[in-house]
């Protein structure tokens, strides 16, 4: 008998999942709140608004009852922003199946609480945190749906749980990599947002190669401190859930938080940013998270520290392009 699984979210992370999991060989469920949507899945036009052009394979349909979708599922895949993981969780935490592995798939960290998607995940639904897993890793959205070649990273406490994701998702196209690091994962999918956000900047203001290969390094370096000062394992930063993930949103026109960063470096302001990007930017809303995580185990991020005053409006790209330029020379490995 198929794997059944449900994927909270019809976006274009948790559609391009679905594909993936269908091919792999399960049937999929998705919940989303758009009932046209929902119909556009079901009727195998594949998901016009998200990934619009590319079909889905008829073992994915859509459903706006989250309880139709979640029914009986072997596996639960949560494909929302993290700005709605802990409410859509609470509402629905008496409905999730029993047992079953909880998968989040968002890169964020919560306002506030400054908590990872997986900890939010166990706090709004009280599993036990061995059923809880994270994916992560160079995906960009649409190219996985076009079943370009794409690996990942699946991430859980429990080896047996990260096994059973990993088998659920593997296809000709996508290889998953388990991995015991949650937290380091997870880091690594959070904070490229934000050096996203930065590299866009750069080429926002029309600066070349140099300028965003010098970001790119110098992030992947304070992300690595900030992880491994937070007790994630240095070698997982310099895996696909950190460097690749970096690479991948630095370097492709599709990330939405490079766009983002792109239209901020050209001097429009974080809404009418948002306005042009019209999709989810975690790196917006987690920079000032990041910051002040780094701030309380006294962990310098200067990029993050700029691209905070960015989106707060305190300064423009370019000062804060100046003010990195500017700071004390150091050693490269200081
Ligand atoms: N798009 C990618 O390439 C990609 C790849 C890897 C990871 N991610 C991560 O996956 C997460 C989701 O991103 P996405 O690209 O799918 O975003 P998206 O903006 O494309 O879609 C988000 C979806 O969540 C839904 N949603 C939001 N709030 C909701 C709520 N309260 N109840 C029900 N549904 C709600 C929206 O309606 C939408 O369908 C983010 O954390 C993102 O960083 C995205
Ligand atoms: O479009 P972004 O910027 O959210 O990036 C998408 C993925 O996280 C890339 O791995």
């Amino acid at each position: 008998m198929s794997r059944r699984v449900a994927v909270l979210g019809t976006g274009s992370w948790g559609t391009a999942f679905a594909l993936v999991l269908a091919d792999a060989g399960a049937d999929v469920v998705m919940w989303g709140r758009r009932p046209e949507l929902c119909a556009a899945i079901s009727a195998g036009q594949g998901n016009p608004v998200y990934l619009p052009g590319l079909p889905l394979p008829p073992a994915v349909t859509a459903t706006t009852d989250p309880r139709e979708a979640l029914a009986g599922a072997d596996l639960v895949v949560l494909g929302l922003p993290s700005s709605s993981m802990r409410s859509v969780l609470g509402d629905l935490a008496g409905d999730l199946p029993a047992g079953a592995p909880l998968v989040s798939l968002a890169k964020g960290l919560e306002r506030g609480t400054r908590l990872r998607m997986s900890q939010v995940v166990v706090a709004a639904t009280r599993a036990a945190p061995g059923r809880v897993a994270v994916l992560s890793g160079p995906n960009l959205a649409r190219e996985v749906a076009e079943r370009q070649p794409t690996a990942s990273v699946v991430a859980a406490p429990d080896d047996a749980v990260a096994e059973e994701v990993a088998h659920a998702c593997a296809t000709a196209a996508f290889r998953p990599y388990t991995h015991h690091d949650v937290l380091g994962v997870e880091l690594g999918g959070v904070v490229k947002n934000v050096v996203g956000l930065a590299v866009g900047m750069a080429e926002g203001l029309g600066y070349g190669d140099n300028a965003k290969a010098s970001i790119i390094t110098r992030g992947l370096a304070q992300t690595s401190r900030l992880a491994v000062a937070l007790g994630a394992e240095p070698a997982t930063l310099a895996g696909l859930a950190g460097m690749g993930d970096l690479v991948a949103t630095c370097a492709s026109p599709l990330s939405r938080n490079h766009q983002t960063g792109v239209q901020l470096g050209r001097g429009l302001d974080v809404e009418a940013a948002a306005a042009v990007v019209r999709q989810t930017a975690e790196g917006v809303r987690s920079a000032p998270e990041v910051l002040a995580l780094a701030h309380g185990v006294g962990v310098e991020m200067p990029i993050v520290e700029q691209v905070v005053a960015v989106v707060r409006g305190e300064v423009s790209a370019r000062e804060a392009g100046r003010a990195l330029l500017a700071r004390d020379r150091k050693h490269e490995a200081g």
